[in-house]
């Protein structure tokens, strides 16, 4: 195949694609035919066969094998004289530092999570290389710009926090399915199936424990319990005896139609073995991911609504056949929306209360959907925003900074377009990330310990890798290969105690500094002691902030029009996808801008330093209501986790 000269910029250009699933198989097929020469490809997942209906470079014969190595073997078949360099890793592997980024002339993201988006941000502002980002959820799509100092880096906005529910809607007062879906993913299963220990509000206590038969733990089997009459007994306590409970408190109720008590005994005859009798044999193989209570009680059509009956056996057969077939992985699991047995057991489980409160009982594969927070992946939506990523990419290598453009792809069109360009935002002075912004950390410094510090602010909240904490210059924690024994002795012990209590104790007052080595980011962090903290509203124990939205300011020039478009009026189909209904299980990665704020061209007209022509601007972005996960982003992507992970249905 012939192909056109490539542009200049493009020639000498070395990229890197991070992530070949279903944006980076589009991307890494664009950049090969728009002329790349030299294209580095990392992905760490092997591919699965509910990847082949989008990701078109690979085959079933594929499945198994390394996503970044057969993309690039694909490729090379069309065009076989570019360079492709595959790596089947993790990109937050050390290997992959400063060094390893500073190679390239543009990095361009096709991830779907939030962790390796804000780990790659890191990489790029270090390395001093721009960075491409994108999403899609669905018909949602989003590519945007990031170059240190002249634009907002992927972490200068807050990310919406993955959707909650309140404990108790989810505990007690359901009134949608995705509640239902909740409790037994997060609740039931999580105690049935995975880690004992956890604290879980399922125990649901009688007004008198101490005379009540439920002061056992009721999810203990009993020594010799037949696992029907244990699976029975599951069912009766949290469908019945739970719901007794719950309805004895009549101020609940006195707004709400109240829930019904559902005993297996009420819908299932005394013994199923008699009934149906494979009960006992389950499912035809051995092999543990296969295992189905499906497939065992016959049952194959994953779109059908089960009654009542049919939910209630699958319950109990799945419940038996984890704990016949898959009982070395009991105590360990956690829910996984590929993984079928957990998903009919969730699907039973979440129809049968469904059924108790009078809420519409759903089939498998909706509960499917909900559970995993999938949203159905558009291909054409893909390909759409690899394209959008390889024009940004051009511009950035052809150094045309102010025609850069922040681009959404809507789900309907507004003023007849469904691409709404929008020039890049100015950093957030007070982004942590890309600025040196102090930030302040609540904490009660006599009760937490280093090891909480570290898990919950360094890790989950600031997003670091390698970190390294600093008391002025006494080294509190840091991680490393190369460290030695008593050094390592040392920090395991730190770790145990509580801030007060470290060899440089740890006050209010105090200034932390926290240091990413791979990610090359730095931190102070002022410490505040505080006593108490609101359980429900801050169920961490510590509070961080400081790491805002750039302060709103009152908006001028409301019509103005980037490209012909891009007015705040142009966001009227983002608002409203946040309030609808059906989205609210969407883990939303995406972020569309509600008002304009400071955009580059009216930097870079001025003197650099944000002093613009246009005197004020919002700088607000109406984030699609998160519906997951993940999972996620202000970008969307093919989904997190990861808490924030979002994921598409196959
Ligand atoms: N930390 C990481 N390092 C390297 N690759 C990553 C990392 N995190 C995610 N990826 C890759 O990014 C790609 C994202 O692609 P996509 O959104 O299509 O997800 P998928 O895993 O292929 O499909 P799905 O989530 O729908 O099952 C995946 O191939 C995944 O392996
Ligand atoms: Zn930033």
């Amino acid at each position: 195949m012939d192909s056109p000269p490539p542009l200049s910029a493009i020639k000498d250009a070395k990229v890197l694609m991070v992530g070949a699933g279903g944006i980076g198989c589009e991307l890494l097929k664009t950049l090969a035919l728009s002329g790349f020469p030299d294209i580095h490809i990392i992905d760490m997942d092997t591919i699965e066969v509910s990847n082949l209906n989008r990701q078109f470079l690979f085959r079933q014969k594929h499945v198994g094998q390394s996503k970044a190595k057969v993309a690039r073997e694909a490729v090379l078949r069309f065009r076989p004289n570019i360079s492709i360099t595959p790596y089947h890793a993790n990109v937050k592997d050390p290997d992959f530092n400063v060094d390893f980024f500073k190679q390239f002339s543009v990095v361009l993201n096709g991830l779907d999570n939030l962790d390796a988006r804000r780990h790659v941000n890191r990489l790029c502002l270090a390395a001093d290389v721009p960075l491409v980002e994108s999403g899609t959820t669905g018909f949602l799509g989003q590519v945007t710009v990031h170059l240190k100092g002249k634009t907002e880096c992927y972490e200068c906005q807050p990310k919406p926090a993955p959707k909650s529910y309140p404990v108790c809607t989810i505990t007690s007062t359901p009134s949608k399915f995705v509640h239902c879906i909740v409790w037994a993913k997060d609740l039931l299963f999580a105690k049935l199936f995975g880690d004992k220990a956890q604290d879980n509000d399922l125990n649901v206590r009688s007004g008198n424990a101490s005379t009540s038969d439920h002061t056992e733990d009721v999810f203990e089997r009993r020594k010799d319990e037949d696992i029907e009459e244990y699976g029975r007994r599951i069912y009766d306590h949290v469908f019945g005896y739970n719901i007794e409970v719950a309805l004895a408190n009549e101020e609940t109720w006195k707004n709400r139609s109240k829930p019904r008590p559902i005993y297996s005994k009420d819908v299932l005859p005394e013994r199923l073995i008699k009934q149906n009798g494979n009960m006992d044999s389950a499912s035809a193989t051995d092999n543990p991911s296969s295992v189905s209570a499906m497939a065992s009680l016959g049952m194959k059509n994953p779109q059908e609504i089960w009654s009542l009956m049919e939910n209630s056996k699958i319950f109990l057969e799945a419940l038996k056949l984890f704990f016949g077939k898959r009982k070395k992985e009991v105590g360990n699991l956690s829910f996984d929306k590929d993984d079928q047995l957990a998903v009919e057991f969730v699907t039973s489980a979440a129809n049968i209360r469904a059924s108790s409160f009078g809420i519409p009982l759903h089939s498998l594969f909706e509960s499917k959907g909900i559970a995993g927070n999938i949203v159905h992946a558009v291909a054409t939506t893909n390909a759409i925003i690899a394209g959008l990523i390889v024009i940004e990419a051009i511009k950035v290598l052809q150094k045309d900074a102010r025609s850069y453009r922040m681009t959404y792809c809507l789900e309907h069109p507004s003023k007849k377009m469904l691409l709404m360009p929008v020039e890049p935002y100015e950093p957030n002075k007070s982004c942590y990330v890309c600025s040196e912004t102090p930030l302040s950390l609540e904490i009660n410094t006599h009760r937490s310990t280093l090891r909480e510090f570290v898990d919950k602010i360094v890790k989950a909240k600031l997003g670091m890798n390698l970190p390294l904490i600093m008391h002025g210059s006494a080294l509190l924690y840091e991680v490393g290969d190369d460290l030695e024994e008593d050094m390592v002795t040392n920090y395991a012990a730190n770790l145990e105690k509580v801030l007060s209590e470290l060899p440089s104790p740890v006050t209010s007052g105090t200034l932390l500094t926290v240091e990413d080595l791979q990610q090359e980011l730095t931190c102070n962090i002022s410490i505040k002691h505080r006593e108490e903290f609101d359980e429900e509203k801050e169920p961490d124990g510590m509070v961080l902030s400081g790491w805002t939205p750039a302060p709103a300011v009152e908006k001028k020039d409301e019509n103005h029009v980037d490209n012909g478009v891009g007015t705040s009026k142009n966001i009227t189909n983002a608002e409203q996808v946040e309030t609808n209904e059906d989205l609210e299980i969407v883990p939303a990665d995406i972020e569309i801008p509600a008002e304009k704020k400071r955009k580059l061209s009216e930097i870079s007209n001025n003197d650099g330093l944000g002093t613009s022509r246009v005197a004020a601007k919002t700088n607000n972005h109406s984030k699609v209501q998160d519906l997951d996960d993940d999972d996620d982003v202000v970008f969307i992507s093919g989904g997190d986790s990861d808490p924030s992970k979002k994921r598409k249905l196959h």
